[in-house]
């Protein structure tokens, strides 16, 4: 049996009076999804726990069965493992965004104009980064460069806690309210500040700005953390798992289960991705041996991060065409089942993730038509309820829930 879990991170959504009351999974074109609710298996699964944050972290770990109330330690050190950072038990690692700030004169005044610098790419943030190392680096505090707008600091011997605000949450908001607060605050705010007095000159961002792109004009942190310990996949379901994904935080959580990481080029977390890349890539690990991939697809999210409807109901299309190819290619194996699911909703009219309940739908190979079946959110919240999201990946697997 082969198992596929493909994942379009933020693609829940709400009804939007722009779309006749539609949400984007309703609005847009999805005809394998579709296939896949009326002949498989629906539902919702809740992924974020009460009391946890709706991030991607948290929601991919519960995914891929792992409860987050045990093994969630925080977004950044999972990124730190799929950069090959190492963590000592006593480091605290944090992201780092490039991002955009408005020109007010006094720090505390400015606006969080874009949490990701315009998307800014790996080639151009690395030299960045370089710059921010050079000038803001210590002996206790070590930059490490990462993937598009998301990089990694590591405090070594770091303080347990702060309070700090992902800048995807406050989009158009002055930054004052949401600076670094907390034992952490006044060490990481001084390095957030000065960062935004020398980054503004920078050679990436006078060329940038001559390209009418935003600059990448502070750094911002958030995601704070210490070493994961998670049990291995193999260990619970006998199987070897493969995963696909443009960002480090996804690799991360691969790599702590004990999965191969395959690296495809021309993935970038949006909606311009090596979509064919990334499918061909998890045919191919199948095809190697491999019993399950998990496919992620940032593109739904970073369009809803943007508030871009039209980018998200691109996105959601692309998402279903990898489906019909999978769908389409997985037909050589004698057993199969796939999933498609989001990690946790990114509402566009909040620009921000949600904690409610994700729409799933599960087929496997030769299954009837039960119904004529749309995969969107209302359809499957008449399914099957499966309140702790971390029992999904039982319920996929072994047909029943449970969990680590
Ligand atoms: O990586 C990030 O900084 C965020 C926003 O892009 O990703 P996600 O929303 O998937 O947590």
């Amino acid at each position: 049996m082969k198992y596929i879990i493909l994942l379009g991170d933020g693609m829940a959504d709400e009804q939007l009076a722009g779309l006749g009351g539609k949400t984007p999974l309703q609005f847009a074109s999805t005809p394998n999804m579709d296939f896949v609710a009326s002949y498989g298996e629906i539902g919702v699964a809740g992924t974020v726990p009460a009391g946890f944050p709706p991030g991607s972290d948290v929601a991919n770990l519960s995914v891929m069965g792992y409860d987050p109330r045990l093994y969630y330690t925080g977004r950044s050190p999972l990124e730190a493992v799929s950069m090959g950072v190492e963590l000592d038990s006593d480091d605290v690692a944090f992201r780092c965004n490039l991002v955009t700030l408005s020109d007010e004169e006094r720090y505390e005044d400015k606006t969080m104009v874009d949490y990701s610098a315009d998307e800014i790419t790996t080639a151009e943030s690395g030299k960045i980064i370089e710059e921010v190392k050079a000038r803001l680096e210590s002996a206790q505090l070590k930059f490490y460069p990462g993937f598009g707008f998301r990089h990694l600091l590591v405090w070594k011997g770091g303080p347990p806690d702060g309070e700090l605000t992902p800048p995807h949450d406050i989009s158009g908001r002055v930054i004052g309210p949401y600076l670094p607060k907390g034992q952490i605050g006044e060490i990481l705010l001084n390095l957030m500040r000065e960062s935004a007095g020398f980054l503004p000159g920078h050679q990436v961002n006078a060329a940038r700005t001559g390209k009418g792109l935003r600059p990448a004009n502070a750094i911002w942190f958030w995601g704070m953390g210490k070493r994961p310990r998670m049990p291995k996949f193999y260990d619970r379901y006998r199987l070897n798992g493969s995963i696909i994904s443009a960002v480090d935080l996804i690799k991360g959580i691969g790599i702590c289960a004990g999965f191969n990481v395959v690296e495809v080029e021309g993935v970038t977390g949006t909606v311009n991705t090596n979509a064919d890349g990334k499918v061909q890539a998890a045919l191919d690990e199948l095809g190697k041996g491999r019993d399950l991939v998990y496919l992620h697809v940032e593109a739904p999210d970073a369009a809803s991060h943007r508030g871009e409807l039209d980018t998200k109901i691109k996105a959601i299309e692309m998402v279903d065409r990898m489906l019909g190819r999978l769908l389409h290619e997985l037909d050589i194996y004698d057993s199969y089942k796939i999933m498609v699911l989001p990690d946790h909703p990114t509402p566009l009219a909040t620009m921000t993730h949600a904690s409610s309940p994700v729409p799933f739908a599960i087929y496997s190979k030769g299954q009837n038509k039960k119904t004529n079946r749309t995969y969107d959110e209302l359809t499957a919240s008449k399914g099957l309820v499966i309140k702790a999201g971390h029992e999904l990946m039982d319920y996929f697997v072994l047909g029943k829930t449970g969990g680590f």
